[in-house]
């Protein structure tokens, strides 16, 4: 195992934030740890990376974090800000040159996307560019194991994907990613397993397809409707079931060729809509399930029925 921890635990005077921990992650593995603001993300990432004192057994490369190798590492925390007043390539020269051996800078540059931007003064570049540098600099020592919190909270859709795409390739190249996010759909199509942290446990792990056949429940019809309390009563008349959400009218166990019974109970009843999204369960459902909490964009945690 290239990290594992064993019923780690960690509080904050009152507050808890691990409460017995375990996990174990494999070599080339991209592993996820989901959850909403608060959930514990950036206190495992830190027992796990030896940056605070938790309780319970940690082991990074075999060995204690704190005598890691930190060479093999590469650890880009949520909130990190390289001095202002120097290039792109000068900030990402400076934290080469903490390693005994390290990366052609031009290269990595060129690998997270800042081909043109190099020269640009750290403080003149935009959030995304910004936070690309940051992950140049985890890279420039050419890691064998990852550790990411929010690597791409503020990078635009495009940068995100091509955040993805570089975390792929080192995953091939046979490094080890642990990444923390809050966009569900980061967690489905990057990777391998994930775990999912409420409250500073870890309810459930796996591969996100598995999660989701597991515990998402059934395909879903949201509706747009002007009326939606009028289009509720109507489907439950119809005897439909729904989803418990609050901020949409979202009907339960709906098949793909059945979406058109629906559309056409609302206009039989004259319910005027102006939207029926179908879809999949995805890994919000699953949180939402197993913990009666949404993750949501924003990462800040709601309790669903608490409005
Ligand atoms: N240094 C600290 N001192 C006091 N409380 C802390 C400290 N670090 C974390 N906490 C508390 O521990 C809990 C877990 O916080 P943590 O930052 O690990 O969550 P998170 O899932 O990473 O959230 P976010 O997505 O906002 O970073 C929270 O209640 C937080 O307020």
């Amino acid at each position: 195992m290239v990290i594992s921890a064993s019923d780690v635990r960690r509080s904050y005077g009152e507050t808890v934030a691990l409460d017995g921990v375990s996990l174990d992650i494999d070599a080339g593995e991209i592993y996820g740890l989901i959850g909403p603001n608060g959930a514990g993300k950036t206190t495992l990432v830190r027992a796990l990376t030896g940056t605070t004192d938790p309780e319970g057994e940690v082991r990074l490369l075999g060995e204690d974090p704190k005598r890691a190798d930190p060479q093999r590492l590469g650890l880009l925390p949520q909130e990190f800000s390289p001095p202002a007043r120097l290039t792109a390539r000068e900030v990402v020269s400076y934290y080469g040159g903490l390693y005994d051996e390290s990366r052609d800078v031009g290269e990595t540059l060129v690998d997270v996307g800042l081909t043109d931007s190099g020269n640009t003064y750290y403080e003149d570049l935009s959030g995304g560019q910004k936070r690309r540098v940051c992950v140049a600099t985890t890279l420039v020592n050419d890691p064998d194991v990852l550790f990411l919190d929010e690597p791409t909270t503020g990078i635009d859709p495009q940068g995100r994907r091509d955040v993805w795409g570089l975390i792929d390739a080192l995953a091939d190249a046979g490094a080890t990613v642990l990444v923390t996010t809050h966009y569900m759909e980061e967690a489905e199509r990057l990777c391998d397993r994930v775990g999912l942290l409420a409250g500073g446990r870890l309810v459930a792990e796996g591969p996100p397809a598995a999660l989701v056949a597991e515990h998402g429940g059934r395909p879903r019809v949201e509706i747009r409707a002007d009326d939606s309390d009028h289009a509720r009563e109507v489907l439950a008349a119809a005897d439909y079931a729904f989803v418990p959400d609050e901020r949409r009218l979202v009907v339960d166990d709906v098949a793909p060729d059945e979406v058109g019974d629906v559309a056409t109970t609302l206009t039989d009843a004259g319910v005027a809509y102006d939207g029926l999204l179908w879809r999949q369960p995805d890994l919000e459902e699953v949180y939402l399930q197993l913990t009666g909490q949404t993750v949501g964009a924003s990462g800040t945690p709601r309790e669903v029925g608490d409005e």
